[in-house]
């Protein structure tokens, strides 16, 4: 991408938001994944992406759902929203009670050409802290494709992981609603069947990114007995709802442990590393 073009000098804008721990929140999170949820002294992994979310007035969003432009990410030409991975640190606990304060700063803006399409991609690092300190550094992918982008090849390398441990998940429209409640999400792809299929061709519900990530990681801090300082992952093709998700992971070792997410048609949705 040309370094001179205007969208360039949106890099470096940033967005201060502020949360709270409350006790609903934990409840509700733990009550979202029933009987795998994770108990940690640190807050249960995956927690932060429910905290201090983009609150956009009912005016600001677009058709999708979404914050339509302003804010501090661009206006973009392609049309589809997609969270396309994350690397996520953790530095300190999160508690009941604790005030959450996130910086989020737009790092980079590159566009490549893949084989579903152009595509646009956003870097947004986040710093998350409470009083007693930093908790999360994150930096987060975000992802624009064009409205008739080309189909999903198959991701055929799924079958490659020398998985130890396997877990299912099944994912229905209720679990997809309140991880959208918990994150105040309003993107449409996640809970609105027509839009998600004739405005959007996707073959169901999405499945959120951070959604199967919460899942990993929390299957992963199951495993071990700890979370994972350090997890990140890669959306390699929408997992669509509802169905059965297939978790997997290797056994911890000296690189930490891989993990991905397979769908019931056996294609890989999402792949991730963690590390402790
Ligand atoms: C990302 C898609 C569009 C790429 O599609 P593609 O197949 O066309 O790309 P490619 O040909 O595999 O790769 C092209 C280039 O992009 C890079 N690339 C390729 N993939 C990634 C990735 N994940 N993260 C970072 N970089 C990536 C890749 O490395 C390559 O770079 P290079 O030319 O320099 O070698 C495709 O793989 C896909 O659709 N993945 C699934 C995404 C998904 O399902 N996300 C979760 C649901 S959306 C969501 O949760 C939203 C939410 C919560 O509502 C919300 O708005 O925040």
């Amino acid at each position: 991408m040309d370094t001179s073009t205007p969208l360039q000098q949106w890099v470096g804008r940033t967005r201060e938001a502020e949360d709270i721990v409350t006790p609903r929140l934990l409840a509700s999170f733990a009550a979202m994944l029933g009987p795998d949820a994770v108990q940690t002294a640190g807050g249960p992994p995956g927690l932060h992406w429910c905290l201090a979310p983009d609150i956009a007035d009912a005016r600001e969003l677009g058709p999708d759902g979404h914050r339509a432009g302003g804010g501090f990410l661009p206006p973009l030409p392609l049309p589809r929203r997609m969270w396309a991975g994350s690397d996520v640190r953790v530095l300190g606990p999160i508690r009941s009670g604790d005030t959450i304060r996130r910086r989020s700063t737009l790092s980079a803006i590159e566009e490549k050409q893949g084989r579903t399409g152009r595509l646009i991609f956003l870097t947004v690092r986040h710093d998350i802290a409470s009083d007693r300190g930093p908790v999360i550094e994150e930096d987060q992918i975000l992802v624009y494709r064009a409205a008739e982008a080309a189909a999903q090849a198959p991701t055929s390398d799924g079958a490659g992981l020398a998985a130890s441990h396997h877990r299912t998940v099944d994912i229905d429209p209720v679990l997809l609603f309140r991880y959208s409640a918990l994150t105040f999400n309003g993107h449409r792809i996640h809970y609105d069947a027509p839009y998600a299929t004739t405005v959007e061709h996707y073959p169901g519900l999405v499945i959120h990114g951070p959604l199967q990530a919460t899942l990993l990681m929390t299957f992963a801090t199951a495993i071990v007995g700890q979370p994972p300082r350090r997890f990140s992952f890669r959306g390699v093709r929408p997992a669509v709802g509802p169905q059965g998700l297939l978790l997997r992971a290797t056994a911890r070792g000296e690189g930490g442990m891989r993990l991905d997410v397979r769908s019931a048609d056996e294609q890989v949705t999402m792949k991730a590393t963690a590390q402790w």
